[in-house]
């Protein structure tokens, strides 16, 4: 007969039961919803390719425009615009969708651009707001970005100006004028979206510049601020709606690095441009080499790492940035560096506003070789040539280590982006990201990418950005030495986990995910055969990721705690349903094997650092400009391997205005090095980018690297 206690053990049973199974149906839940975003993506993604036509070649579909007009043919201004792009800018050719963008804007249509950093947005706007008559308005974020800017242009000769809190009366008042009147000659004005959403002035000011047919194109930079579903958004943004209702016949151009398929419809909404010519270019940045290296328990180990790393790699000062979890982390690391002879200083969010803009500035003039920063080191960083971004620890998301390792390299040069990974930093970073909308989704997303020993890391972005799929050329780390890792069954350790933490749980106990490895070291009888403390770890987190565990977290005075708890699918693996598989690397990687990605830096010919040398004194002559706007290092590459005799050789390659401007002092650097060039310099003919491809070949995804003079 049954007994009441029987009855109360029953119920006891079935409520466990019940919240078991309420879990299971919430991740059920949570995982139909990422199904059906992710099918819509893919919708949208087939039906992109149906209307443009291509077939399932994944260049070309890896430049998309939305519609089927055709931008890439003649147009009136073509040869106007040529002389523009190679005179006064002095960029030799288009990159990709660079045409096509310019000439919708030319044509009068509005335009959203998404192009990956460093891709070359700024000329799709900066050209035709030349060509145009008129006045070109341009609103951007921040105020760094827009002095980066506006010093470039002037640099250039084109009369470019802000108007910020840091503009003189002076030039307010021949700002002012020149939108009324149409004095003076203005081409380009930068602005803060505060500007429109708070200054009736300046709105009545640019009412009048467009009611006298003055008002050229409206760009919007960093366009997927609008969002509330982007990384960056800013409430200001949302007032920019006003510009298209008030001046509806003024092509609106919006602009951005990232944005899902979410975001560019807000992005749509918000700035009113239904009917935009849309181009989207890749996510792909083939001159990145992605490195995730296995980040030692003990900070000093790491920070030798990375100090042999930039020194081994980049011996002279090449820019790079070492990205870090916390504050103190980031000064503790740059003085780390500093003591092991790196030139590094440290940028966060604590140090005021003058303190960190000295630093940024030291550093984009080449005299500060590296900025340790927290994410606050963010948007502004407009610096061509970093070579490489480190990433002391794990980002957020897939998304913002996509925006963070992309500062390397904008200017097309092989450049690399190493993160640093171990799982105790996940707890760490779940602990800050938890409470935000999906964000510990976003932060698993980003550990799947560092758990992975075996898959594309460049995948993983094509992935996430619902691309399809590119060769990665060998250019990450599992691709060149994928074969070093094998696949060991870990259900049984998995299991005795998931029973060790269950009896935990019952008797009221929790546990940090350090805490569960450690009392794992009293299983091993259980286990029989052993795996590593690190191996260990690393499965804790598998075992979040597929959903056995689940992260919990509290509160306490100082700080939040992150607890590892069962999650909806540990009956699964105590009932034996479940295989639980672990990629371990079949050999302990050795410092060679973890120093060969560093092979893809650039190595300079002596002209080529004598042209470096010449840059910056060239810069600080020229009121301080940065050395980049002097020559690229894109450009100094070219003059090298072609060396120009002549100013008519040399304008071909920079253009009229710089070579009018620079043009004797570059000849005379490289007369003096033709001149001192040893006979038998052969190796020296070719530019560093071209040195650099042929010194790292892929052979089925083995990377072979070709001896060259400098090695030898
Ligand atoms: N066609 C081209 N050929 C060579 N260099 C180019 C070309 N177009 C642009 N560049 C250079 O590429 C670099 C990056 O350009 P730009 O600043 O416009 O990038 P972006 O797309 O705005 O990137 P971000 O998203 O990081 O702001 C600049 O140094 C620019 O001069
Ligand atoms: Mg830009």
């Amino acid at each position: 007969m049954e007994t009441e206690g029987d009855a109360l053990e029953e119920l006891l049973n079935i409520e466990t039961e019940i919240e078991d199974v309420q879990d299971q149906i919430k991740f059920l839940l949570e995982r139909q919803e990422k199904l059906h975003e992710r099918q819509s993506e893919l919708k949208f993604l087939l039906e992109a390719y149906k209307a443009s036509g291509t077939g399932n070649s994944a260049n070309e579909n890896a430049s998309r425009s939305s519609s089927l007009e055709d931008w890439s043919g003649s147009f009136e201004w073509d040869s106007q615009a040529d002389d523009v792009r190679l005179n006064i800018f002095g960029i030799p050719s288009y990159r990709q969708n660079q045409k096509e963008i310019i000439n919708a804007i030319m044509s009068g249509r509005d335009v959203l651009v998404i192009m990956a950093a460093g891709g070359g947005k700024s000329l799709c706007y900066q050209l035709p707001a030349i060509l145009r008559d008129g006045v070109a308005l341009v609103i951007s974020p921040l105020l760094s970005l827009i002095q980066d800017q506006v010093m470039g242009l002037t640099a250039l000769g084109i009369p470019a100006y802000m108007l910020t809190s840091t503009t003189s009366k002076e030039n307010e008042k021949f700002i002012y004028k020149a939108l009324e009147k149409g004095e003076g000659e203005l081409k380009i004005l930068y602005v803060t979206p505060e500007k429109i959403s708070k200054s009736k002035r300046f709105m009545s000011k640019l009412e009048k510049c467009h009611n006298a047919g003055r008002l050229s194109l409206i760009s919007i930079d960093e366009a997927h601020c609008c969002s509330q579903w982007g990384h960056d958004f800013r409430p200001d943004y949302k007032s920019l709606s006003i510009l298209k209702t008030q001046f509806s016949n003024v092509p609106v151009v919006a602009l951005t690095a990232t944005a899902t398929q979410k975001v560019q419809y807000d992005v749509m909404e918000m700035l009113r441009i239904p009917k935009c010519v849309k181009f989207v270019s890749t996510v792909n940045r083939p001159n990145l080499f992605y490195t995730v290296r296995s980040k030692s328990s003990i900070g000093k180990v790491v920070v030798d790492e990375i100090a042999e790393f930039i020194q081994e790699s980049y011996p002279n000062s090449e820019s790079g940035i070492v990205y870090c979890f916390s504050r103190k982390e980031c000064e503790q690391v740059a003085a780390e560096l500093r003591a092991r002879g790196i030139a590094a200083d440290y940028y966060h969010a604590d140090m005021d506003v003058n303190a960190r803009e000295k630093v940024h500035m030291r550093w984009s003039k080449n005299k500060l070789q590296v900025i340790v920063g927290t994410v606050a080191f963010g948007m502004g960083i407009n610096k061509p040539d970093v070579r490489f971004v480190i990433h002391h620890s794990l980002s957020k998301s897939m998304e913002t280590y996509y925006q963070e390792s992309g500062r390397a390299g904008r200017d097309g040069l092989p450049s690399e982006c190493v993160l640093f990974y171990r799982p105790a930093d996940v707890p760490r970073q779940s602990s800050m990201v938890f409470y935000e909308n999906s964000g510990l989704q976003n932060l698993y997303d980003i550990v799947r990418y560092c758990q992975s020993k075996r898959q594309c890391h460049r995948n993983a972005f094509f992935r996430h950005f619902a691309e399809p799929l590119q060769d990665c050329n060998g250019m990450c780390n599992n691709c060149a030495f994928f074969s070093e890792v094998r696949e060991v069954d870990v259900s049984r350790h998995a299991k005795v986990m998931v029973s060790l933490l269950q009896a935990m749980q019952e008797n009221d106990q929790r546990l940090t995910m350090l805490q569960l490895v450690d009392k794992m070291k009293n299983k091993k009888k259980e286990l029989g055969s052993d795996i590593k403390k690190e191996e260990m770890e690393q499965l804790v987190i598998q075992l979040i990721l597929d959903h056995v565990f689940k992260e919990e977290f509290q509160h306490t005075a100082y700080a939040t705690n992150a607890y590892v708890t069962i999650g909806p699918l540990a009956n699964q693996v105590l009932q034996d349903k479940k295989i639980v598989k672990l990629e371990i690397s079949s050999k302990q990687k050795n410092k060679d094997d973890s120093m060969k990605s560093a092979n893809h830096s650039l190595t300079f010919s002596g002209l080529e650092l004598k042209l470096d040398e010449l840059r910056e004194e060239l810069s600080s002559g020229h009121g301080g400009i940065f050395p980049h706007s002097v020559l690229s290092s894109q450009q100094i590459s070219t003059i090298s391997s072609q060396k120009p005799s002549s100013a008519q050789e040399l304008e071909k390659i920079i253009g009229k205005l710089k070579t009018d401007k620079y043009g004797s002092k570059i000849l005379d650097e490289i007369k003096k090095y033709t001149g001192s060039e040893p006979s038998d310099n052969g190796n020296e003919e070719e530019g560093s980018e071209n040195r650099a491809s042929k010194r790292l070949k892929t052979k089925k995804g083995v990377v072979v690297i070709e001896s060259s003079d400098e090695e030898s």
